[in-house]
This record gives C-alpha cells, sequence and structure tokens, in this order.
C-alpha cells in the first residue's frame, strides 16, 4: 500500500458523521439511490440489530468503487496463530487464583526480527473470558510485530478492538480514512470495519482489548456534571479516504470465532469516496483526560478514571472498562495515598504505557502487565506502603511522565497456555507482598 501522509478527523463521540472525498458523492436525502454519483456501489455496514432502539442504534452507510461481496471465498489459514477465542476451552485456558505479572512482551513465538511479522501474525491472546459465538466476553490480546500489513487488510468478526500501542506508531487504514495513532492514544476498530496497520516506526508492540458484545461507550457522568473524564470532542474519527486499485492481489483476513480465514480479491478494500453513519473507527489522546480525584481525603476507586466502558446486561457492571492512571496531584490531608490494599468482584488487568504506577516500586514495568482476578488479594508493595505511611503530605504530582491503564471486568478471566508459560512470567511476583510485616501494637492507638 503507498504511504499516506494526510491523516483529517472529524472530532465527536457517537455522532453521525458524514464524509467525502469526492464532491457530491453522497446521495441527498437517502441512502440508496438507483445509480449513486460516479458509479458508487452503496453498503450498509450495521454496528447494532437493525431493530436497537434508536439511542443505541449504529450502522454506516458506505459509497464504495466495488461492494464488499466481491471477494473469493473465505479458506480457514491452518498455520497456528496465537489467537485464543473460546475461554471455556481448559486445554488452552487455566483460570487460577494467583496475582500474575509479566515483564514487558518481547519475544512472542514469531516475532523475532529476522522474520516479518504483521499485526494479525503478531497477535498473542494473554487472557480472557467466554465466547464470541454467543456474544458474550472479552479478550485480551498483545501485538508485538515488525512488518506492515502489504495488500492485505483484517476485519474481525468476533468484537470491538480497543487498541493500545505501547511501542511505536500505528498508522492504521480504515475504509473510513486514515488514523496515525501514537503511544498514549487509543484506537477503537469496531467489528466488521476492515483495516490494515503498518508500523513507522518499525518493530512495535501494544495491548488490545476485544469485546464480544456490545460497543464501547463514554461512562455515566453523575454528579460529576456536564464536563469531565473523556470529553467527547476529543474523540477523533477519519475523514473519508480512498485508493483505487484494480488488477492486484488483495488478502481478506477475517477472525471468526478465533479462527482466521482469508478472502481474495482483485481490488483493494479501501475503496470507500464516502461514507456517513454513526459505526465508525475513532481515536483517542489519553493526554486529554480530564482527570477527576480527591481534594479533601481519602483514596477514591479508581472508577473515576474510566475512559470508555462497554456495558453488561447489569446496570453498572461492566464487560469491559478501559481505565487511565494520568499524571495528577495528589492533595489529600491524612491519607494512604497510594492504591490500597483490596479485593474486588471485578477481574483488573493492567498495564504500563510510559513511566511508573504509583502503587508498585519495581517490578510493574512499560510493555508488561499484570492480572489481578476476582477476589484476589492485591495493592501496594511493601516499599510503597511504607514510603507512603510515612511521608510527608504535602501537594504531590503522581505518575508523572507515566500512563497505566486497566481493563477492568466483571467476567473472570483465563489465562491462555501462551500466556503461562511465556518467558516474560514474573514467577515470584507474589513475594513483593510477603515481607508486609505487622505494625500492630495494641498499647498504641494513636496509629504513630
Ligand atoms: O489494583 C490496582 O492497582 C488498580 C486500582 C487502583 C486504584 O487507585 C484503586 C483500586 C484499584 O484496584
Ligand atoms: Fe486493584
Amino acid at each position: 500500500m503507498e504511504k499516506h501522509t494526510e491523516y483529517k478527523y472529524m472530532s465527536g463521540f457517537g455522532n453521525h458523521f458524514s464524509s467525502e472525498a469526492l464532491p457530491d458523492a453522497l446521495p441527498k436525502n437517502q441512502n440508496s439511490p438507483q445509480k449513486c454519483s460516479y458509479g458508487l456501489y452503496a453498503e450498509q455496514l450495521s454496528g447494532t440489530a437493525f431493530t436497537v432502539e434508536r439511542k443505541n442504534n449504529q450502522r454506516s452507510w458506505l459509497y464504495r468503487i466495488r461492494p464488499s461481496v466481491s471477494h473469493k471465498p473465505f479458506t480457514k489459514i491452518d498455520e497456528k496463530t496465537g489467537l485464543v477465542s473460546q475461554f471455556s476451552d481448559t486445554n488452552n485456558v487455566s483460570y487460577i487464583p494467583n496475582q500474575i505479572r509479566w515483564n514487558p512482551f518481547k519475544s512472542t513465538e514469531k516475532a523475532d526480527s529476522s522474520q516479518n511479522i504483521n499485526f494479525i501474525d503478531g497477535l498473542h491472546t494473554l487472557a480472557g473470558a467466554g465466547d464470541p459465538s454467543v456474544r458474550n466476553g472479552l479478550a485480551i490480546h498483545i501485538y508485538n510485530a515488525n512488518h506492515d500489513m502489504v495488500d492485505t487488510a483484517f476485519y474481525n468478526s468476533d468484537g470491538d478492538f480497543l487498541i493500545v500501542p505501547q511501542d511505536g506508531r500505528l498508522d492504521v487504514t480504515t475504509e473510513f480514512g486514515r488514523i496515525m495513532v501514537s503511544p498514549c492514544e487509543i484506537v477503537v476498530i469496531p467489528r466488521g470495519i476492515k483495516f490494515a496497520v503498518n508500523f513507522p516506526d518499525g518493530p512495535s508492540r501494544g495491548y488490545v482489548l476485544e469485546v464480544f458484545v456490545g460497543h464501547f461507550e463514554l461512562p455515566e457522568l453523575g454528579a460529576i456534571g456536564a464536563n469531565g473524564l473523556a470529553n467527547p470532542r476529543d474523540f477523533l474519527t477519519p475523514t473519508a479516504f480512498y485508493e483505487e486499485k484494480t488488477n492486484c492481489d488483495y488478502t481478506i483476513v477475517n477472525k471468526y470465532v478465533g479462527q482466521l480465514f482469508s478472502a481474495k480479491q482483485n481490488h483493494s478494500p479501501f475503496d470507500v469516496v464516502a461514507w456517513h453513519g454513526n459505526y465508525v473507527p475513532y481515536k483517542y489522546d489519553l493526554n486529554n483526560f480530564n482527570v477527576i480525584g480527591s481534594i479533601s481525603y481519602d483514596h477514591l476507586d479508581p472508577s473515576i478514571f474510566t475512559v470508555l466502558t462497554c456495558k453488561s446486561a447489569f446496570p453498572g457492571t461492566a464487560i469491559a472498562d478501559f481505565v487511565v492512571f494520568p499524571p495528577r496531584w495528589a492533595v489529600q490531608e491524612h491519607t494512604f495515598r497510594p492504591p490500597y490494599f483490596h479485593r474486588n468482584c471485578m477481574s483488573e488487568f493492567m498495564g504500563i504505557i510510559k513511566g511508573k504506577y504509583d502503587a508498585k516500586a519495581e517490578g510493574f514495568l512499560p510493555g508488561g502487565a499484570s492480572l489481578h482476578s476476582h477476589m484476589t488479594p492485591h495493592g501496594p508493595d511493601t516499599p510503597t506502603f511504607e514510603k507512603a505511611s510515612n511521608e510527608e503530605l504535602k501537594p504531590v504530582r503522581v505518575a508523572d511522565g507515566s500512563m497505566a491503564f486497566m481493563f477492568e471486568s466483571s467476567l473472570m478471566l483465563g489465562i491462555t497456555k501462551w500466556g503461562l508459560s511465556c518467558s516474560e512470567i514474573q514467577e515470584n511476583y507474589n513475594a513483593i507482598w510477603q515481607d508486609l510485616k505487622s505494625h500492630f501494637n495494641p498499647n498504641n492507638c494513636s496509629g504513630n
């Protein structure tokens, strides 16, 4: 694919957007004219059932040079992939309550620099729950890749991808336009949308949250009021872009219930000259997050850091929340300021894009990850506890130059065979809490 230099976006979350790469390419006042301008084909892409209530209904209309259906039949890719999507398969997935942490992911089976690994080949599933065939659950993948997707496009039938680049930018071409995504930005590609990833910075690494049901939305603001957290205007959707490539050898790769299929076609799938609708890809710069926190006392729950949520059928209970821990001020008085010791009825998967995380003095590193499962105890490590229990409580910057994140889920996450056997797993993670000593003194009620 030719290298792109221009990236144009429209701002807003959940908008009904319209975009044309040629003037008047969008039909006026209707979706399916008998003949579309420029001889384009009209095609609808539905992201929700036709009958979903209006406020949640998502679909877009694409006006393209050839309809998507002009491809040869799909055949299964037999080569072994790192992908897992059926988390009831206990041959491949283990459910264990231990605290787990991984060093920065570097060596996937295939991702060594002597081989060309594109975004799809570089995906390895670490953990997940449920099954896309019954539209419930999620998967967490790591990508570790070094090669552009040349005349290859991917679409996922299983779920929406929320991609968190950690090392290296992603140059993403989608049917809706082009998106450049840097570390500390995220990109969401809802299911069905074809895209191709190039790596302008060479070998690249990151995390992917895939939800098998629903779509990501902004969390409610409740008592916070009309503004705050991730503001809708900071979400960016690309403008229409098309390439006209015919008589070429294009491969469309589809993930369908965790298996990869490929189909050939002789034209580029990135041939959408105009589109309108509210089912779209978008990116968001995490540096724009408006951080809310306690300005009096106590450490508040991390739900105040929710960027996007994918709701389950149970009110207030997410299939997955995407939560960030950006740089901020800590000013609370008479308070243990770092994250508290706790046990949670949710799974907490964490990663770091850059810098440090305020609950861990060491061992939790950019490009690495941790998993604290349902009701599994966790919290600050010993040095963090000792320091924060004794420090002078001046206003301080927390997480300066850092960006950690969490995928928090009400589902119980199984860990894949790869996730448990890879060389990055920290064998002795739990030791970080073993020297938390007793400070109990029945004769000293003051705590000092
Ligand atoms: O476990 C973690 O580090 C994540 C987390 C952060 C926080 O500020 C409060 C609770 C929580 O689970
Ligand atoms: Fe936690």
